[in-house]
């Protein structure tokens, strides 16, 4: 059976000014797969991501997400994708019901629906103790892991992850990346940042940016292998010192 394809990027880049800042990026990602974007900071990661969930415009090439244009089919690439990031997840000061109603209701879903993924999504977590209480209340890695669900609400064919566990202890990472398999072996595609290298580890592919330009693409075993490397960790010092 040939596999879906559902991002497909062909010499995609970004000039700001006379600096480039992503410099024709090409690669695709199968439906289901984790696609971890690794890089160092000021690589280009967010402002390729950016080009990807339509809502920065690239200067040249071309990319289709989950079917759509990043030109020209921005709103529906916006309603067929999810995201999270460390910085933006839930707001603070809704409880945990009030900002999966919020954002169902973004989603377009209905009255009905939401209240169904709502239930759901409480007991999946435990966190029946808690759905009325706000958000802000929660730790941090609670907090992540509702954002996760929340980002799934509508199903989305692909969900985009800007360093989704930075700051989250290692346990509670591990959990997180249980969700992560899952939403991948229901068919969700993971297009995930991180700068921890276990979690390079976990993902089914690997791309490495270096300076707007991506250096390395492969699983992490072939990437390891190619580098002599024991680690993704030695992979990654390898590439961003050379
Ligand atoms: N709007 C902008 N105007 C000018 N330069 C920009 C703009 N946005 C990003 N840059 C530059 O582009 C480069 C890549 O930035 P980007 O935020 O994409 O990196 P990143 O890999 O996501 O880094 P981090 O891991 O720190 O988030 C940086 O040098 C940044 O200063």
């Amino acid at each position: 059976m040939k596999e879906e394809t559902v991002i497909k990027v062909e010499g995609l880049t970004k000039v700001f000014g006379d600096f480039t800042a992503v410099n024709k990026i090409s690669f695709h990602v199968r439906k289901g797969e984790i696609f971890g974007f690794l890089g160092a900071n000021g690589a280009g990661k967010t402002t390729a991501m950016k080009m990807l969930i339509g809502i920065s415009s690239p200067s040249s090439g071309s990319a289709n997400v989950a079917g759509f244009d990043v030109y020209t089919q921005t709103e529906d690439i916006k309603k067929s994708i999810g995201y999270m990031s460390q910085k933006f997840a839930l707001y603070d000061d809704l409880t945990v019901k009030e900002n999966i109603r919020f954002f169902g209701g973004i989603y377009g879903l209905s009255k009905n629906r939401i209240s169904q993924k709502s239930n759901l999504l409480i007991e999946e977590l435990g966190l029946e103790k808690v759905a009325h209480s706000l958000v802000g209340s929660l730790p941090l890695g609670w907090k992540q892991k509702i954002a996760f669900s929340v980002s799934l609400l509508h199903d989305p064919k692909i969900v985009f992850l800007d360093e989704p566990t930075g700051g989250v202890d290692p346990i509670t990472r591990r959990q997180f990346w249980e969700m992560i398999y899952k939403a991948a072996n229901n068919g969700t595609t993971i297009f995930v940042t991180t700068h921890y290298m276990d979690e390079a580890e976990y993902c089914d592919r690997v791309s490495i940016m270096v300076d707007g330009n991506i250096e390395a693409l492969d699983t992490p075993k072939n990437l390891k292998t190619h580098f002599g490397s024991d680690s993704m960790n030695d992979v990654f010092l390898k590439l961003a010192r050379s």
